[in-house]
């Protein structure tokens, strides 16, 4: 039952070039025949690369190249429309701030179970998630009813108790749970967010280029943008656990993006498009992208949203550190223009992350689960 092969790793220096956006083109009239980027989904040999994860150099972004971001967006248009996942390197991550991460994960799950309930999961999708806690419904790809083996904590934007929207109660706009008797966890959690915060937005050019767009885009629906940082516990599952227990059953995230540290303990896996479950391979020092729902419906289903999952029956304890992020609270994901065509009109009605994230935690929510620990938060 275990994924086929490892995918290929194809640096982007050798790897054939995705056709460029071509600018006029989309310039023409987004609801002409055959303008915005519809075009390309059809390209014949799209499939031919779908084994490949592309590997984005970040180095002449931050560097300031002018060019960068023309050269990366075809990469990452290549990626989302043939694999739904890439590599990135040279980031200007530490390595030693993703080892504490990780390590930092290990200590909060280390806790006793009392200290890691006395931050209880929350409708903000915030706080410690027990193991098996939730079951994958909404987004999962199968049928799934065993609930998950892992257990988890959650993270959003740290807000002061007496900011505006934590003493109205907003949804999704808590203040953090801290854990009360772990010294220095709070400081790693926060570096590796802003880190993570900081990596996610010199991505966010890339899309704009990729799809075609001016490069500021999407400046105005980043300025503060939501995000969770999610550390998880995968405890090892016996070679005699059932099939179809998962260390986390294959979902698709809902996140405009997931960035995902990689990781020393395999058991991550992936659907291609033509349904083939593949082991992702875990490059040292790189992290691994995604893109969830909220990426999808915003461009119209011109990027994937690609299915994954996680056993771990590697014979050690696993953990892992995601970091999902969103565009802005308020922002309003209307279907990218350069997405829409004559032959692809608008999929969606325009919608924010309050609105998603609200719609999708309502309909994922187990009824027979534990008072606050019912939804599956894959990419929340
Ligand atoms: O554990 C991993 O490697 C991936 C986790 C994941 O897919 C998620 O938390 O949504
Ligand atoms: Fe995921």
């Amino acid at each position: 039952m275990r994924a086929g092969g490892a995918a290929a790793v194809m640096p982007a220096e050798t790897a054939p070039r995705a056709r460029p956006p071509q600018q006029g083109r989309l310039a023409r009239g987004l609801h002409a025949p055959g303008a915005g980027i519809g075009w390309r989904l059809a390209m014949p040999g799209r499939l031919r690369m779908a084994d490949e994860i592309p590997v984005l150099d970040l180095a002449p972004l931050l560097r300031g190249e002018r060019d960068a971001l023309d050269r990366l967006g075809p990469q990452l248009y290549r990626a989302f429309t043939g694999v739904g996942f890439y590599f990135i390197r040279n980031t200007g991550v530490p390595d030693a701030l993703v080892e504490a991460a990780f390590a930092a994960a290990a200590r909060f799950h280390a806790q006793p179970l009392d200290a890691k309930l006395a931050m209880p999961f929350s409708v903000h999708n915030q706080g410690y998630l027990p193991m098996r806690g939730n079951t994958s419904r909404m987004n999962a790809v199968d049928g799934v009813k065993k609930p998950n083996a892992n257990e988890a904590v959650f993270f959003k934007r740290e807000l002061p108790p007496d900011h505006p929207d934590v003493l109205a109660g907003k949804r999704f706009r808590p203040a953090n749970q801290w854990p009360a008797d772990l010294p220095g966890f709070r400081d790693v959690a926060l570096d590796y967010i802003a880190a993570m915060e900081g990596l996610g937005r010199r991505l966010v050019p890339i899309y704009a280029a990729a799809l075609g767009l001016p490069h500021d885009w999407f400046d105005d629906k980043f300025r503060e943008p939501m995000f969770t940082l999610r550390m998880t516990h995968y405890p090892q599952q016996e070679p005699t656990a059932p099939a179809d227990e998962w260390g986390l059953a294959p979902h698709a995230d809902t996140s405009f993006m997931t960035i995902l540290a990689q990781n020393k303990v395999p058991g991550l896996s992936i659907r291609l498009p033509d349904a083939r479950w593949i082991d992702a391979p875990a490059l040292d020092g790189h992290f691994l992208v995604n893109g969830g729902m909220m990426l999808r419906r915003w461009t119209n289903h011109a990027f994937l949203a690609t299915p994954h999952r996680v056993t771990n029956r590697s014979g050690q304890e696993r953990y892992a550190i995601p970091f999902f992020m969103d565009c802005d609270y308020d922002a309003v994901m209307a279907p990218i223009p350069t997405c829409v065509t004559a032959d692809n009109p608008p999929r969606y009605p325009p919608f924010t992350y309050l609105e998603f994230m609200t719609e999708y935690s309502g309909a994922n929510y187990d009824q027979r689960g534990r008072s606050a620990a019912g939804v599956a938060l894959q990419g929340a």
